[in-house]
């Protein structure tokens, strides 16, 4: 028996098939191409919009064939932390990342939240090590992670000594808002005293923030004083040490802010991440790092040991570079009004990835493998370097001038690691400071083959992409109960800015590089799994097809033509937009989400894609041509103040700003608002056949429904309003449409 044990594996995959499903999405491709075929065949109505409207739906349908192929074949993987533990006597060391990057958006008590949730972790403390990198080069922050480094000393015996599950002290304490009548009196005692060194904790950070005590920039923060966010020298600091190895101490925390100057490029998240990894690698130098936004919270406090059951697996283990955990969030509002939360998308797309060569990676939430973010393939893990022979030199090419990283990280790439007794981070700080230089990269490969890839502000997916081209493999670690949860964007300006960077950043990568075509044709990217990353890719490059689709039915209307067939072959299109719409809602019913839920979805995938993906498209178009550079804007973050609080009355209200996103809504829909009236007041043109028929007048209602929050906002007050100057471009651009309608209808 004890022998049979010894060689299962520390996890397995297993595929699933949903017949139902697969069934469905094939009928509607069929639907699809019937359509497409309707309008070649069909040669009598070869008019220009009859022509775009093949255009955009060919790429519908080709985006449909990436959906269908995405959720194909779907896989969870379920992993053994006692064969695991049975049989790995001495756990690796893990390297855990934290960024943040502004005081104000990202209030310095959620990234300690995030802090004291990662010390906390079920695993060997002597074995972890948390870096912190703050590009905001806040003393706000620094002060918070010394404040919670204090307040860890208690909380961590706390959690372990009561199993706590979630060991963010803010989610804890909303979830546990009291103790029970049958708790034990030790433990009814303890809790409440931590309560209270936690409210405050948090009070003393709060107040500190908001400037209500002044914050003494002497001491340990001296170096703060005369810096600026963008012009400052690197500063590295060490605030908790586990001199003693002791795997029930506290893990090492470390503070990091690179030297930033205002004519230097820093390459936001990347060129952090970047740093962490370099830094990290001369102190503590783990085989796997995890990296997590300020924002994601522990949920699962033995998730780590999850992780490693796929990692270091001795078969399938050794071609997985990284392993992603869903991204869930907490405090989500009641059905999703913006669409954020990506429930679905998880349940489908990503397990489909999940599937073939494994899930993107989604820059929070993953466990690299050290050596495949320095470049390794695969293979190499086996066989050893292939350019080892070349030496030193080579790395110092390669990895930059610090000799001391460059030890590190050859020892890094040959899948060694360093004793426990040879780490002692305050040793390192000099070195560390070194590679935390802005010129430091000068040269070298980081940003470019090695470590976070520069150049798209989707910094996650061209870096993940660059591992799957070299024939890593990636899985999803999904234990019970989730691994983390994070904070979605809780307003709808905010969710637009976030999808907006997506969207430019995911197209630069399409045309880059790094696209999965160039990998699927001169890397080790497979077929189906390059065709599923399209799925995220092409998110940007949707919006202009899509805000063609919508102009065309008002185009339609206006001028009493049309783009879809009469008679019979009307019920192609219909069939369509029913089947779509009902296949969609069963696979939201089936994961227990609601109807509600399921329209918010829909209805917000239109608005984004017409709107944010649009505008993020064109300034990725923008950049691609040299014109103006992208920047990555942070999306805020807020700490809803208890569990339920946060679904107030205004929670899900749609706000506006004078963001150029806004226009483009508003613009479609008093647009399609002026189609209606002109249908309803008989101005359009009249012909005798071929005029506008049900078809454009369905997708006219469809769009005006989409966009109702939009129509609410036409009257709304204050920032529930669309702003005064949005409104009167979106006239000008309504009515140059309309203009050019009416011009096209005369002369044609
Ligand atoms: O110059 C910068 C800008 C951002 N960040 C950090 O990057 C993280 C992500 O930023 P956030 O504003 O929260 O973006 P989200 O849209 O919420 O993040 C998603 O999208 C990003 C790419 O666009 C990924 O990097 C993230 O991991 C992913 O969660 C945060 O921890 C920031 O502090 C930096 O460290 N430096
Ligand atoms: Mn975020």
């Amino acid at each position: 028996m004890a022998n049979q044990g010894f060689d299962l594996p520390f996890y397995e995959k297993i595929w699933f098939k949903r017949t139902f499903q697969r069934v469905m999405d094939t009928f509607i491709l069929v639907l699809l191409l019937l359509l497409l075929s309707y309008r070649i065949f069909s040669s009598n109505n070869f008019t220009f919009p009859w022509f775009l409207a093949f255009l955009c739906e060919s790429w519908f349908t080709f985006t449909w064939i990436v959906i269908l192929n995405a959720k194909w074949s779907p896989a969870v993987t379920i992993t053994h932390p006692d064969r695991l533990l049975q049989r790995v006597p001495e756990l690796p060391r893990v390297d855990l990342f934290v960024t943040t990057a502004d005081p104000v958006l990202e209030p310095p008590i959620i990234t300690a939240n995030t802090v004291l949730s990662l010390l906390a972790l079920d695993y060997p403390a002597n074995k972890l090590a948390c870096y912190v990198s703050d590009d905001g080069c806040s003393p706000f922050t620094f002060y918070a992670l010394v404040e919670a480094s204090k307040f860890a000393k208690l909380w961590i015996p706390f959690c372990k000594k009561y199993n706590v599950q979630v060991r963010a002290p803010f989610r804890y304490f909303s979830n546990v808002a009291t103790t029970k009548s049958d708790d034990s009196p030790d433990f009814k005692q303890e809790w409440s005293q931590m309560k209270d060194m936690y409210d405050n904790l948090r009070q003393n950070i709060e107040d500190v923030t908001r400037k209500q005590i002044p914050l003494e920039l002497d001491g340990e923060f001296a170096v703060f004083s005369n810096t600026e966010q963008i012009n400052h020298p690197s500063i590295i600091k060490v605030i908790l040490e586990n001199k003693d190895v002791l795997s029930d101490g506290l893990p090492y925390l470390i503070y990091i802010s690179r030297e930033k100057k205002p004519n230097h490029s820093h390459n936001y998240k990347a060129g952090a991440m970047n740093v962490l990894t370099r830094v990290s690698g001369l102190m503590t130098n783990a085989p796997f790092m995890l990296n997590v936004d300020c924002d994601m919270v522990v949920n699962n406090p033995k998730f780590v040991l999850h992780a490693m059951c796929i990692l270091m697996d001795s078969k399938s283990g050794k071609e997985v570079a990284f392993v992603q955990c869903f991204q869930q969030f907490y405090d989500g509002i009641k059905d999703d009004p913006f669409g954020n939360q990506w429930v679905a998308a998880y349940e489908y797309i990503i397990r489909g990835m999940a599937g073939l060569q494994g899930p993107y990676y989604g820059g929070t939430n993953t466990f690299h493998r050290r050596n495949a973010i320095y470049g390794l393939y695969p293979h190499e893990m086996e066989n050893g370097r292939e350019d080892e022979k070349l030496g030193e030199k080579i790395l110092i090419q390669q990895f930059g001038s610090s000799k001391e990283f460059v030890k590190s990280a050859a020892v890094a790439l040959d899948g060694k690691a360093y004793l426990p007794k040879d780490i002692s981070p305050s040793n390192f700080i000099e070195a560390a400071i070194q590679v935390a230089r802005c010129g430091y990269e000068c040269g070298t490969f980081w940003g470019k083959k090695i470590g976070w890839l520069y150049g798209s502000i989707s910094e996650d997916v061209p870096t993940g992409l660059n591992i799957h081209r070299r024939g890593w493999r990636s899985e999803c670690c999904t234990p019970d109960p989730i691994p983390f949860t994070g904070c979605a964007p809780r307003g709808f300006i905010s969710t637009m800015v976030q999808q907006k960077r997506w969207a430019s950043g995911l197209t630069v990568v399409f045309f880059g590089k790094h696209s999965p075509v160039m990998g699927m044709l001169f890397g080790k990217i497979q077929f189906r799994a390059g065709l599923s990353y399209f799925w995220l890719t092409n998110w940007g490059s949707r919006g202009p097809f899509q805000v063609c689709y919508a102009a065309l039915p008002a185009y339609c209307i206006i001028t009493n033509t049309n783009i879809f067939p009469k008679g019979p072959g009307l019920w192609i299109p219909i069939a369509l937009l029913v089947i779509y719409n009902l296949h969609t809602l069963l696979e939201y019913l089936r994961i227990g989400l609601s109807i509600r839920y399921w329209w918010n979805n829909q209805r917000m995938s239109l608005v984004t894609t017409t709107t944010a993906w649009f505008i993020g498209f064109l300034s990725a178009m923008l950049k691609l041509s040299g014109i103006s550079d992208t920047v990555f804007e942070i999306t805020e973050k807020e700490q809803s103040t208890s569990g339920s609080d946060g679904n107030n009355a205004d929670a899900g209200r749609f706000t506006f700003d004078e963001s150029p996103v806004f226009v483009v809504g508003t613009t479609i829909l008093l647009v399609h608002l002026t189609a209606m009236l002109i249908k309803f007041w008989g101005l359009q043109p009249t012909h005798s056949e071929n005029g506008s028929g049900l078809g454009e007048f369905i997708c006219s209602t469809y769009l005006v429904m989409c966009y109702w929050p939009y129509f609410k906002g036409l009257f709304g007050r204050g920032k529930y309003g669309i702003p005064f100057s949005t409104m009167c471009k979106s006239v000008v651009f309504a009515l140059v449409f309309v203009h050019f309608c009416r011009s096209n209808a005369i002369s044609g």
